[in-house]
C-alpha cells in the first residue's frame, strides 16, 4: 500500500486512547454518519483534483458509490436525531480527520479521555495532514515523518503539537509508550526551522538518564535528516556526550554550531559552568520525565538549568507519564499561562498492560515463582526484571545464569559502553531477559517487551507505572507481574491503587487492604518503607563453591592453551 494513503487516518485514538468503548473514535455513530455524508459529498466531486499543497500526502480518499450507499443505508437505520445533528465536519477533502470547532475538539478529547485546561487552548490536530494545511510545516520534515512510518498522531501528539507551536508553556501527562517524545520533538524541529536562525542554541531537551537522552537524540536525528536552515547549514542536533563536552570545553568545536542539544542535567551544568556552552539563546526548554527531574535528586540541577536559560521568551515544557501534585505546583510557579494536558488518568498505568500481583511468601519464594513462570510457559521473552538494588540485581543475574537463561544485567556500576552494548543485544533479541535496577525504568523504548517482572515491589506508584510501562507500548499488549512478600504489606498498597485506577481487576479483599491510614501515607512519603531483604539465592554455599572452582579450572585451562599456541 502507498505510504501516503496510510496517512489518511486521523488521530490514533483507538490504539493509544485509554477510554473504554468510546476509544475507537472511528466507530462512533456520529463518526459513521459523518463518514457517509462526507462520502456522498465526495461522490459529486470525487474526480476533483486537490491542490498540490493540500494533496501533500497524496491520500485523497475515494469512497466508492456502493460503499457510500451502504453507509447511508446503515446510517438511515440510526436514530433520526443523530442523523439531523451530524454533518461532515470530521473529514477533510482528503479524507483525514478534521477538527475545526470547539465541539469537534470536545468530541475527540472525550474519545481519548483527554483533559486540557488553560487559557485560549488551541484546537487539537486530527491528523498529520494538519501539520501542512494548518501549520505550514517544512516539507522535508513531513517527508522524514512519513519515512519514519509515523502516520497517525497519538492523543498526546494531537494535543501537544499545536500547544507547542502556539508558543505555550506545556505541562503534559500521557501513558507510557503513547508517543510523548514525538509530541515535543516534532514542534521543536519545526520551530527551529521556522526561526531560520543559523547561530546559537535554540532547543534544549533534558532527560534524567543517558539511555533516554540517547534515544531522544536518535528520534531527533531521524526526523531532522537532510534538513537545512540555509543553503549550507544543516539543522544540527547533538547529544551532549562525554566526548562532545570535552570538545566544547577545549574549544575544538563551537557551541554556536548546534541548534538542539539533548543532555542529562549534570553533564549540561558541568559544561555551562565552564562557560563552554551558552544557554542564553535557548528558546525552547523541555524536561522529559519532568517529575523525576524535579524530585529531590535532581531539583537543584533543574533549577540551575532554568536559571541559565535567560531568554525572557523561553518556552518551557514538562512531560511525563506521571504527574504528582508537587510537579503541578512547581509548573505553576515557573511557567507562564501554561496549558495542562492529561491523557487518561495521571495516576494510572497504560491500559494495554495486564497487571498481576503474586504473593511469594518470602524471598526464596520469588525465585521459585520465576522458575514456575518459566516452566509453565509464561516467561515469554523479551522479559525485563526490575530489582531495587545493584547487589540484588547482580545476585539474581548469577542465579538465572545457572538456569541457562539468556540473560544480562544493567545497573549504575556498569560502564556506559557495557550498558549500550547490552541494550543493543536486548533490542536485537540476542539477550532474552534483561535484569536491571531503576536506571531503565523510565522512557526507554524497547519494542515488543512481553513481560515485566517487579522482583522487588517498587518504592512508589510513579516508579511502578514507569517500570511496567516498558511493556504494552504503542498499542501493543503486555503483562506486568509484581512479586510481594509479607515484608511488602505497606509498599504494595499504592500498587493496588494504580491497578484500580488503570481498570485492572482487583479482588475485594485487596481493595480493602489497599486503604491506607494517615500514618502509613506519611511513612511512605518519608521513604520509611525500605525493607531489609534476605539475600537472593537458593543454591547452597557448598554447590556455589564447587561451581566457582569449576569455572576457575576452565579459565586456567584456557589460559594454558593460549600460552601453548
Ligand atoms: N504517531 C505515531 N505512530 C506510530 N508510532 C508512534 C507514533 N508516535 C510514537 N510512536 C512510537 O511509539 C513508541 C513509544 O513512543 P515514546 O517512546 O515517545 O513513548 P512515551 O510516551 O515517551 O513513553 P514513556 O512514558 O515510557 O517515556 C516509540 O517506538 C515511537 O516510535
Amino acid at each position: 500500500m502507498d505510504i501516503f494513503q496510510v496517512l489518511t487516518r486521523g488521530a490514533n485514538v483507538k490504539r493509544n486512547g485509554r477510554s473504554g468503548g468510546s476509544a475507537d473514535f472511528s466507530k462512533t455513530p456520529v463518526d459513521q454518519t459523518a463518514k457517509s455524508q462526507a462520502g456522498s459529498t465526495k461522490k459529486a466531486d470525487s474526480d476533483r483534483q486537490l491542490t498540490k499543497e493540500l494533496d501533500f500526502f497524496r491520500n485523497k480518499r475515494t469512497v466508492q458509490k456502493a460503499e457510500a450507499e451502504a453507509e447511508i443505508n446503515e446510517v438511515k437505520q440510526e436514530s433520526e436525531a443523530t442523523e439531523t445533528t451530524v454533518d461532515s465536519r470530521f473529514y477533510s477533502d482528503s479524507g483525514s480527520l478534521r477538527i475545526s470547532s470547539a465541539q469537534d475538539a470536545a468530541e475527540l478529547r472525550k474519545s481519548y479521555m483527554g483533559n486540557v485546561t488553560g487559557g485560549d487552548v488551541p484546537l487539537p490536530i486530527g491528523s498529520f495532514e494538519d501539520l501542512v494545511t494548518r501549520f505550514k510545516f517544512d516539507k522535508r520534515l513531513i517527508s522524514n515523518l512519513i519515512e519514519a512510518h509515523f502516520t497517525e498522531p497519538t492523543p498526546i501528539q494531537c494535543e501537544g503539537i499545536p500547544m507547542a507551536l502556539q508558543g505555550r508553556d506545556v505541562l503534559a501527562c500521557a501513558p507510557t509508550g503513547s508517543g510523548k517524545t514525538l509530541s515535543f520533538v516534532l514542534p521543536l524541529l519545526q520551530q527551529v526551522i521556522a526561526s531560520r536562525k543559523t547561530d546559537g542554541l535554540k532547543g534544549l531537551i533534558i532527560s534524567p538518564t543517558k539511555e533516554l537522552a540517547n534515544q531522544i537524540f536518535l528520534e531527533c536525528t531521524k526526523l531532522s535528516n537532510k534538513i537545512f536552515l540555509d543553503k549550507k547549514r544543516p539543522l544540527s542536533v547533538a547529544l551532549l556526550s562525554k566526548s562532545l563536552s570535552a570538545k566544547l570545553k577545549n574549544k575544538i568545536v563551537s557551541d554556536k554550531k548546534y541548534d538542539i542539544i539533548i543532555s542529562t542535567p549534570l553533564r549540561l551544568i558541568d559544561v555551562v559552568k565552564q562557560e563552554a556552552l551558552d544557554l542564553s539563546s535557548v528558546k525552547h526548554l523541555i524536561f522529559d520525565e519532568a517529575d523525576k527531574l524535579f524530585d529531590q535528586t535532581f531539583v537543584e540541577q533543574a533549577d540551575s538549568i532554568l536559571a541559565s536559560c535567560r531568554d525572557p521568551q523561553l518556552r518551557k515544557s514538562m512531560v511525563s507519564a506521571t504527574m504528582p501534585s508537587g510537579l503541578e505546583q512547581i509548573a505553576q510557579s515557573i511557567m507562564l499561562d501554561p496549558v495542562r494536558i492529561i491523557i487518561g488518568h495521571k495516576e494510572a498505568a497504560n491500559s494495554s498492560i495486564e497487571q498481576k500481583l503474586v504473593f511469594c511468601g518470602n524471598e526464596e519464594g520469588k525465585l521459585v515463582a520465576i522458575r514456575q513462570l518459566i516452566q509453565e510457559g509464561y516467561f515469554k521473552p523479551p522479559v525485563i526484571i526490575f530489582l531495587e538494588s545493584i547487589t540484588r540485581a547482580k545476585a539474581l543475574f548469577h542465579e538465572l545464569l545457572y538456569d541457562n537463561l539468556n540473560v544480562d544485567v544493567i545497573h549504575a556500576e556498569r560502564t556506559q559502553i557495557q550498558r549500550a552494548k547490552i541494550i543493543e543485544r536486548f533490542r536485537t533479541g540476542e539477550i532474552w531477559c534483561l535484569i536491571c535496577t531503576d536506571v531503565l525504568a523510565r522512557g526507554v523504548d524497547f519494542k515488543g517487551v512481553n513481560l515485566v517482572i517487579n522482583y522487588d515491589v517498587p518504592r512508589s506508584a510513579q516508579s511502578y507505572v514507569h517500570r511496567i510501562g516498558r511493556t504494552g507500548r504503542n498499542g501493543r499488549e503486555g503483562t506486568a507481574i509484581t512479586f510481594y512478600t509479607k515484608q511488602d504489606n505497606l509498599a504494595v498498597k499504592p500498587i493496588i491503587n494504580v491497578m484500580k485506577q488503570s481498570g485492572s481487576e482487583v479482588a475485594e479483599w485487596m481493595d480493602q487492604f489497599a486503604k491506607m491510614t494517615k500514618r502509613e501515607k506519611e511513612a511512605l512519603k518519608k521513604g520509611k518503607s525500605s525493607i531489609d531483604r534476605q539475600q537472593i539465592s537458593t543454591v547452597p554455599k557448598m554447590i556455589k563453591q564447587k561451581r566457582r572452582q569449576r569455572e576457575e579450572m576452565v579459565e586456567a585451562s584456557k589460559r594454558r592453551k593460549a600460552l601453548d599456541t
